[in-house]
Parts: structure tokens; sequence; C-alpha cells
């Protein structure tokens, strides 16, 4: 197996003031290139902090992080491959989109990092416009600003934003868990799409066992900073080794769903 990251014993720590709280402790796991690799956990878990320290967002206070076998962090510095290599979508679109920005401007905002020429191939009217198409939008809506949009359309422009760039490793941390029931599935699906399409990697960040099995290859379990359980996804839901894996599945609504549920669902994009 090719790894694209490898996270070794990575910790982090945070201080305030004579305190200090080990948000993630000694963490290990690798991903493969074209892998959608699952962080699920409770609240508070260290999921985000890890996702965090991948994309450059966070210093790891210890460990090792590679990304195509180069060193992620040199010292206190996050060095990426290439600009615009790896992008993260959050959580709540609401709060992640610019509300004095119009949808354009927050989709080609990553392209800053980019040299001259390639920010001009890649922003291109013709790459953009087939973009916000391709992510079930309109060539109009880059005139709009956020607050024109539902929920799961201002996901769709978060997602747009994060893949401008061309990246070969996206984290979606919890991309889906603030939108309604109704819309999320489309969305997921989108995402699936996107990554074939792209020969995209995924971490996906979730606290919903449903969601990973629908979108996730492996997955680690993680808990109180530590992670618990490492395997495949098939493998983990059908023989949990860990006590707080099993709590997890058993309070999956429908263990046996093998889909996230797209029947009754009607488009709102
Ligand atoms: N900047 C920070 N300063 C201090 N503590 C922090 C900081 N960021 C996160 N933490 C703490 O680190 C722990 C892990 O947080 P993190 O956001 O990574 O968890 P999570 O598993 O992603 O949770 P959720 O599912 O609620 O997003 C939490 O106890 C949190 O309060």
């Amino acid at each position: 197996m090719n790894s694209l990251l490898e996270v070794s014993g990575v910790s982090k720590e945070y201080k305030k003031g004579s305190q200090s709280f080990l948000a993630v402790s000694q963490v290990d796991f690798s991903i493969a290139q074209g892998e959608t690799f699952g962080l699920i956990g409770e609240s508070g878990s260290g999921k985000s902090t890890l996702g965090k320290m991948i994309t450059g967002l966070e210093h790891p206070t210890s460990g090792s992080l590679l990304y195509k076998g180069s060193p992620l962090w040199q010292g206190s510095k996050f060095s990426r491959l290439k600009p615009g290599e790896m992008q993260i979508v959050f959580q709540d679109p609401q709060s992640s989109l610019d509300p004095r920005m119009r949808i354009q401007a927050i989709i080609t905002e990553p392209l800053l990092a980019l040299p001259p020429a390639e920010r001009a191939a890649k922003g291109s009217t013709e790459k953009l416009h087939a973009l916000i198409t391709r992510v079930g939008l309109k060539v109009e809506h880059l005139n709009r600003y956020p607050h024109e949009f539902s929920g799961g359309q201002r996901q769709r422009i978060a997602i747009a934003r994060a893949l401008i760039t061309d990246p070969a490793f996206v984290v979606l941390d919890e991309p889906t868990s603030a939108l309604d029931v109704s819309v999320q599935a489309h969305v997921l699906n989108l995402l699936q799409e996107l990554k074939r399409e792209r020969n995209l990697t995924y971490l996906f960040i979730s606290h919903n066992m449903a969601v990973i099995r629908y979108m996730c290859d492996r997955m680690a379990v993680m808990k109180q900073g530590r992670i618990v359980e490492t395997g495949s996804v098939a493998d983990i839901f059908s023989h949990p080794e860990d006590a707080y894996t099993k709590t997890l599945l058993s309070s999956l609504p429908s263990l046996h769903a093998k889909r996230v549920d797209t029947t009754c669902l009607t488009e709102q994009n």
C-alpha cells in the first residue's frame, strides 16, 4: 500500500496558563493514495485538532507527519509540497464563508496562494464555470452572497472552494453534520463522485457511524485524544474489538443499513 499520509506518534498539547491539556495523544495511522479514511469519536476526542495539524492550521507538539514521504512540519513551519495540494472543508458553511464576499471571490480565494501562471490557469472563467456547475450550482450564483443560499448550497460552495486548486488530499471535517438529513446524502454522494473524477484522497471526520460506513474504506476510532481501534470499515463494523467502538456501533440506529438512506430524499441543494 502506497501511503500518501503517514501520521506517527502525533500529539497536541494545549496550554492555558500553568495548565496543559493533551487533546491528541500519540496517534498513528496512514492513508493510502485514493483512499477515504474515516476518523470517528465523541465530541472533544481530538478529531478536528488532528485534521488541523495535517492541514497546517495547528502545530503538533510532537510526532511526525509525512506527506508523500516528506515531513509536513519542519520545526514550527508547515511545508506543503505544493500550494493548494491539501484543502479542508469545515462543518459549518454558515461560519466558514465570509458573508461580505461574493461567491466568485470566495471560491477563487485559495488561488491567491498559487504562482500567477497557475492561478490564472486554474481560475480561468471556463474552469470556474465548470466547477460551480459540477457542484450543482449555477454560473449566475457566482455574483451572489452566502446568505442567499441554503445550508446545502453553502456547503457545495465550500467544496468548490476546496477543489479550485486541484488538491490531491482533502480533509472533510464533519462536512454534512450541520445539514438537514434530506440534504446530507446529496452532498455525500457529490463528494464520492468528485473523489472518483479527481482522483482525490479524503480524511473524513465524523461522529456518525452510518456516514463513516457509507463513505470510508478504513477508519480509526478516537477517544480522549487516543486512537482505540484502526482497521477496514468492513472489519470494524463486523468485528469491533474495543469496548468504545462497540458502544458507538450499538447506538447506530440501523446497523445493517449498508447505505445512508437516499430513497426518501428531495433535492434541496
Ligand atoms: N485552540 C484550543 N485551545 C485549547 N483547547 C482546545 C483548542 N482546540 C481544541 N481544544 C480542546 O481539545 C479537545 C479536542 O478538540 P477537537 O475540536 O479536536 O475535538 P473533536 O473530536 O473534533 O470534537 P467535535 O466532534 O466536537 O468537533 C477538546 O477538549 C477541545 O476543547
